[in-house]
């Protein structure tokens, strides 16, 4: 069966990478995106070939979360089957769950009994740790830390080296700054930028 991938940025190339460290064979990977042109030593196919995808696997690798989503959707109508791609460098828990269309980076961790949704990015060297919920279509940036049992809506990008303490929740659509550490659960649609203040002395 032939592997599609869809995007040909800066996140398709990593995903590209990972797919051939996981043992796909090169020949059968093609590249689908809305710009044609070179993409690693290959050429890009027009996206009008996503109208009828049957018969194929397919992975959505954008970093936009709303793009991704969208055209993961559209994928799954066509009649593709979604693939998750792991790198092997990886580490993913055997009692963890992923859901379709997720990408699990180099270096990355996802702990024991982490429940991982469809279309999710978790990027290089994060940490997903025991017990931890993350919604669709969310991006856990490179170096990343949950805490145990950390709960994530949809839609939300954890930006790089970002910390968020064990047992807090995040509503969807939430955007948590790079570098940031998050000290109290994040309603729907909020934006959190930096570090918790000094509250005792
Ligand atoms: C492989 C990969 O690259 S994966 C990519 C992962 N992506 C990321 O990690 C990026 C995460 N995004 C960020 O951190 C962004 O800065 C955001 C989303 C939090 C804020 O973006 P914007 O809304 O455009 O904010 P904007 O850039 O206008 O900054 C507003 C203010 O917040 C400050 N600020 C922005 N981000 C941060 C941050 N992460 N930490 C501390 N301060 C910040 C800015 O300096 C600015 O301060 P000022 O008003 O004093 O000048």
């Amino acid at each position: 069966m032939s592997t599609i991938l869809i995007g040909a940025g800066g996140h398709a190339k990593v995903v590209f990478e990972a797919l051939i460290a996981a043992g796909s064979d090169p020949t059968q990977v093609t590249v689908r995106a809305d710009h044609e042109g070179e993409f690693m030593g290959r050429l890009v196919q027009a996206p009008e070939c996503l109208a009828d995808m049957r018969g194929t696997k397919s992975h959505v690798a954008i970093g936009n979360n709303a793009v991704r989503i969208r055209l993961l959707d559209r994928a799954r109508a066509s009649g593709s089957e979604l693939l998750s791609v792991v790198h092997p460098d990886a580490s993913l828990s055997p009692s963890a769950t992923i859901g379709q269309g997720t990408f699990v980076a180099c270096r990355a961790i996802v702990s024991s009994q982490a429940r991982v949704g469809h279309g999710v990015i978790i990027n290089h060297g994060a940490i997903v740790d025991h017990d931890c919920v993350i919604g669709d279509g969310t991006h856990i940036a490179p170096a990343s830390t949950l805490g145990g049992a950390v709960l994530i809506g949809k839609n939300v990008l954890v930006g790089s080296n970002a910390t968020i303490l064990p047992g807090i929740e995040i509503g969807d659509d939430v955007v948590i700054g790079a570098g940031s550490v998050v000290t109290k659960s994040i309603p729907h649609g909020a934006v959190w930028i930096g570090n918790a203040r000094i509250v005792r002395e």
